[in-house]
């Protein structure tokens, strides 16, 4: 795991960006495509809004990138909630993506066909490679969930499922996420993380004792990838560096 502190949201949103462009120029070396796992949330808005302006929206090739969802609320597209909507907004809409290269989690049709659907996706894509996305983007709530992987939820421990929908009471809405399985075996996971109110959950999730249960985030860790965090200097108050 490699951990990286920015000063605030403006610099680790650049530095991510950047980051994420050269990763992916240094992937497409070698392969034709690239896979990208976006997240929702509100933290990664800035990060995406780089990456559509100058110099990325020229220099990454847009073209050969395949993107899918981490998890998504099912609700409407339109609806502002909505995982995909807010990156098309910030990100899709405005850079030169090829339309059938994008995989959205859908809301037009009932949570457990969608997360049906996808599953049957990620299996026609993946196939019986061993390793799965590229690059997995992953938020963390306060509460130390990452994708719809919630504290005590039994979604936490699926090891057969890719994709799967569930009701969650606290927001009154179904969500539709991918499981752990699918993240741990992709070449690279980026947390991205900010903000004083997730410093007490992010030096439990790296420092403190393993409880999944409690800290979901703490399952995520690629069998044969790379893990980073990416962290603004409030996030990391609590963690202590070279423990
Ligand atoms: O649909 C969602 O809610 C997200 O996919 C979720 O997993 C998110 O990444 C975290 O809750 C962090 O969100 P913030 O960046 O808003 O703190």
């Amino acid at each position: 795991m490699e951990i990286h502190i920015s000063k605030d949201t403006e610099q680790l949103s650049n530095e991510l960006a950047e980051w994420i462009s050269h990763y992916i120029q240094q992937v497409l070396e070698k392969k034709e495509r690239f896979t990208f796992v976006l997240s929702g949330g509100g933290t990664p808005k800035l990060l995406y809004s780089k990456l559509a302006e100058m110099p990325y929206k020229e220099s990454i090739p847009w073209n050969r990138i395949h993107f899918f969802w981490g998890d998504e609320r099912a609700v409407p597209f339109e609806d502002s909630r909505n995982n995909a909507r807010m990156c098309f907004e910030e990100l899709l809409e405005k850079v030169p993506v090829v339309a059938e290269n994008i995989h959205v989690m859908r809301t037009d049709i009932d949570p457990d066909s969608s997360a049906e659907a996808y599953e049957s996706i990620l299996k026609t894509y993946f196939q019986d490679s061993e390793t799965t996305f590229d690059l997995v983007l992953l938020g963390m709530g306060d509460d130390g969930h990452t994708l719809s992987l919630f504290p005590g939820t039994d979604v936490i421990h699926e090891q057969n499922a890719w994709a799967t929908s569930f009701f969650l009471p606290a927001q009154d809405m179904y969500r539709i996420t991918l499981t752990a399985p699918p993240v741990n075996q992709s070449a690279c996971v980026v947390f991205l993380a900010a903000g004083s109110g997730k410093a007490e959950t992010l030096k439990n999730v790296l420092q403190g004792e393993r409880n999944m249960d409690l800290y979901p985030s703490q399952i995520i860790n690629p069998e044969n990838g790379q893990l980073h965090w990416f962290v603004d200097e409030a996030a990391a108050s609590l963690y202590q560096s070279g423990k």
